[in-house]
């Protein structure tokens, strides 16, 4: 695992958005897994600005996202679709039809999920998953005691996420109760995993994640065990990791 800190959320932003614009350039039909929440815009807005400059293209690039509400139609205001169309997509040169989510309302959702895996391995794996951290330690929408072994499936969605996610919902209630995410397992499938996160309300899941137990109670700590995973955090996500992790440096573990 790899820790690399940057003084604050613009930096660490900016530091996640080169490393996967460098990997673009070197292979420009990469496969990259991504992610929504709060803390992946600044890197989505750092690589619009890259795109925009005519110093990166994503013509040749498929996207996967991690995990999408059940019940949410694809042009529903709070759906991850929507908000990867408004947040990166509709602003970059991506061709539409290589930006997979899964689907919100699909006719069967097991069988769904398995077409998901089967659309990534047809791509011959993600190359790059970029994720960002639950406060209880969630990725994608993996909540406290999923099994690490689990691809693509359908999950009910903790209170604690919900409460987290109800300010983009009006009436809050409104929150889905499920979700359809990427397990675990297809997390660790990627050959390169980059976890951003940021601000001190995480920091606890990131020392969990980076030097606790490795238990499907906190689910991030799986990443522990991938061969090539990177951290970029932002000081005050860092503050709770000890010395020997703090210092922007690749860390043997
Ligand atoms: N499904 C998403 C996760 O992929 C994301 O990592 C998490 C944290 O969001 P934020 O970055 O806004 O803190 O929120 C949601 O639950």
């Amino acid at each position: 695992m790899k820790i690399l800190i940057e003084r604050d959320y613009d930096a660490m932003s900016k530091r996640a958005a080169t490393l996967v614009a460098e990997q673009i350039r070197l292979q420009p039909d990469l496969v990259l897994g991504l992610a929504t929440g709060s803390t992946p815009l600044g890197m989505y807005r750092n690589l619009i600005e890259l795109v925009r400059r005519g110093d990166l293209s994503f013509a040749a690039v498929t996207t996967f996202n991690l995990d999408e509400y059940l019940g949410l139609a694809p042009d529903h205001p709070q759906s991850y679709r929507t908000f990867m169309e408004e947040k990166l997509f509709r602003h970059i040169d991506i061709i539409p039809v290589n930006t997979r989510i899964p689907q919100g309302l699909p006719d069967d959702i097991a069988r769904h999920c398995d077409d998901y895996e089967r659309q990534i391995a047809k791509h011959d794996g993600i190359d790059i998953q970029v994720l960002g951290i639950g406060r209880n330690g969630h990725i994608g929408f993996n909540e406290p005691g999923e099994e690490f072994g689990k691809l693509t499936h359908c999950v009910t969605l903790s209170d604690s996420t919900r409460q987290a996610n109800a300010r983009f919902f009006s009436p809050p209630e409104e929150v889905p109760t499920h979700a359809i995410t990427m397990g675990l397992k297809s997390i660790m499938n990627a050959r390169r995993v980059l976890l951003l996160a940021s601000g001190a309300d995480k920091s606890e899941a990131v020392r969990r994640a980076v030097c606790g137990d490795v238990t499907e109670d906190h689910p991030a700590s799986v990443l522990q065990l991938h061969p090539n995973c990177v951290f970029v955090l932002d000081d005050a996500a860092a503050a709770k990791l000890p010395d020997e992790f703090r210092q922007n440096k690749e860390m043997a573990k």
